[in-house]
């Protein structure tokens, strides 16, 4: 049952320091763990669980596989429920040393703790679960599994940094995990004695990220759900939408103990149609509203105008009178705040001992609210009429230039400024990145190239939206002054 996961290769690239390079190819993403997996839905079916008769997995190009309605389904008719033994949770049989094994795993790469549980699913002869997953993709187009090259190729540091983090965290733990399994029983291995190493676990953590869902699994003694990432066989199959035609229902009723009855069924949970859902329509779920650095490490896509990508940004003096001057603008006093400026900057905590740079453009927000704050209080220079104002409204890009004409003209060209400053620094433009890719480059070099391209659009639209603003606020202005 068990089948290998290819070789960790570590500084695959020269200049990077990690990466878990597969032998296998990444862009065969639908080749599943099985060569010919056992069928989900009559499994489901099987196990007490419901699913609509029209339901059915299909291929879903380019996303892999998917489920797809086989004809009409009316708006609110239930398309899955699953009964609770379904799931895949963490807690369910686990042994001591993969309880302590998890307790090594930080917070943040949650997805270890249920991806150890996997593996030792994986590994057992005989598993209830084997017939979910033998369904399991074999491999992930996460960038913990580009080649060197490929992770540097995506030129954008937060991201290089997160995916050098969750190398370096898959090589140190497979050591750990080595090293606790070395000297057990046959019996008491976690893994039924098999091999674990960097890209078995990077595997785990792939699959679980990319297909978990964190449900409300008991409420606490003070009523308070607690969050459980669980793996929902079948439910898993469907693909990511912003505007989903599908929706996840869990009863929250502790008193109900947490069950839905459908169709006569005993349910922990269903998904419902949230819309009516046409013939041959993919069966959507929202993955939520992430930026395109999260689809990407944890789920291996990116989102073409993602409207909750962004750029993250360090609040700096000097990069913020550099970008004033590109912008014409004269005298920037960015580098060298007077206390009072300083004082606001450390209420929106750009400042002081608490303060926090990381700022963002894009999103929904467009400009950092901290940041535009920021920008119009530097461009002031009279104290009384900024002290006046309400932090809260300088922090909106909505309301009217609240510091006046010249002050909100000022504070639109510096981010215009800002942004030429920061697409100078990608290695590449857009332009090139799209000859690059009508030539024709492996799976992984297509997403990185794909993701940058997205992060310098993002930039341009946003000294786009910057320069209407400022036409607007000027044709206003000579209007009034006519
Ligand atoms: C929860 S699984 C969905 C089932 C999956 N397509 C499969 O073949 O098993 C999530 C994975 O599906 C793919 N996927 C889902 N939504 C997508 C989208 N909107 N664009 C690209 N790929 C998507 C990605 O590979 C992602 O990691």
């Amino acid at each position: 049952m068990w089948r290998t996961t290819g070789t960790a290769v570590i500084g695959a690239s020269p200049s990077l320091s990690f990466s878990l390079l597969r032998s296998r190819s990444i862009t065969c993403a639908v080749s599943r763990l099985a060569p010919y997996p056992p069928d989900l839905v009559k499994w489901v079916r099987r196990e007490g669980g419901f699913v609509h008769q029209a339901v059915t997995i299909a291929h879903v190009p380019p996303h892999g596989l998917g489920l797809v309605a086989a004809h009409e389904i009316p708006q609110g008719s239930d398309l899955i429920g699953l009964p609770p033994h379904l799931p895949l949770k963490f807690d369910d049989g686990s042994s001591s040393v993969l309880a302590s094994l998890a307790q090594r795993v930080p917070e943040e790469l949650w997805a270890m703790r249920l991806g150890l549980r996997l593996l030792q699913e994986r590994a057992r002869t005989g598993s209830f679960w084997w017939p979910y997953i033998s369904n399991l993709p074999e491999t992930y187009s996460v960038p913990i599994f580009f080649q060197g090259e490929d992770i540097k190729n995506l030129q954008y540091a937060p991201l290089l940094h997160q995916v050098n983090k969750r190398c370096r965290f898959l090589l140190e733990f497979e050591k750990e995990v080595k090293d606790a399994i070395a000297n057990l029983k046959p019996g008491d291995h976690p893994f039924g004695g098999q091999d674990i190493d960097a890209s078995s676990l990077g595997w785990a953590m792939s699959a679980v990220s990319s297909r978990a869902f964190l449900l409300h699994r008991d409420k606490l003694s003070e009523g308070v759900l607690n969050d459980m990432p669980m793996m929902l066989p079948l439910i898993d199959m469907c693909n990511h939408s912003f505007d989903p035609n599908a929706k996840i229902i869990q009863d929250q009723d502790a008193e109900n103990s947490q069950m839905i009855v459908k169709a006569g069924l005993l349910c922990f949970l269903q998904v419902v149609a949230k819309k009516d859902i046409k013939r041959n329509d993919p069966l959507e779920l929202s993955y939520g509203c992430l930026s395109n650095d999260l689809f990407l490490l944890d789920y291996g896509f990116v989102i073409t105008a993602n409207p909750y990508d962004c750029i993250e940004l360090r609040y700096d003096g000097a990069l913020l009178d550099a970008a004033s001057m590109a912008a014409g603008l004269s005298s920037p006093s960015f580098s060298f705040p007077a206390p009072w400026q300083r004082e606001i900057l450390s209420q929106l905590k750009l400042d002081g001992e608490a303060k926090d740079l990381k700022v963002t453009l894009g999103g929904p927000e467009l400009v950092d609210g901290r940041f535009l704050a920021a920008l119009r209080v530097l461009h002031a220079d009279d104290a009384e009429t900024v002290l006046k104002r309400n932090l809260g409204n300088l922090q909106s890009l909505s309301s009217e230039p609240s510091l006046g004409i010249a002050n909100e003209v000022a504070t639109l060209r510096t981010i215009i400024g800002l942004c030429a400053i920061v697409l100078q620094h990608f290695p590449t433009k857009i332009m090139e990145d799209e000859s690059l890719l009508k030539q024709g480059v492996s799976g992984s070099s297509e997403l990185a190239i794909q993701f940058r391209i997205q992060k310098k659009s993002l930039i341009v639209n946003v000294m786009m939206e910057m320069s209407q603003r400022v036409k607007l606020i000027q044709s206003k202005e000579s209007a009034t002054a006519a």
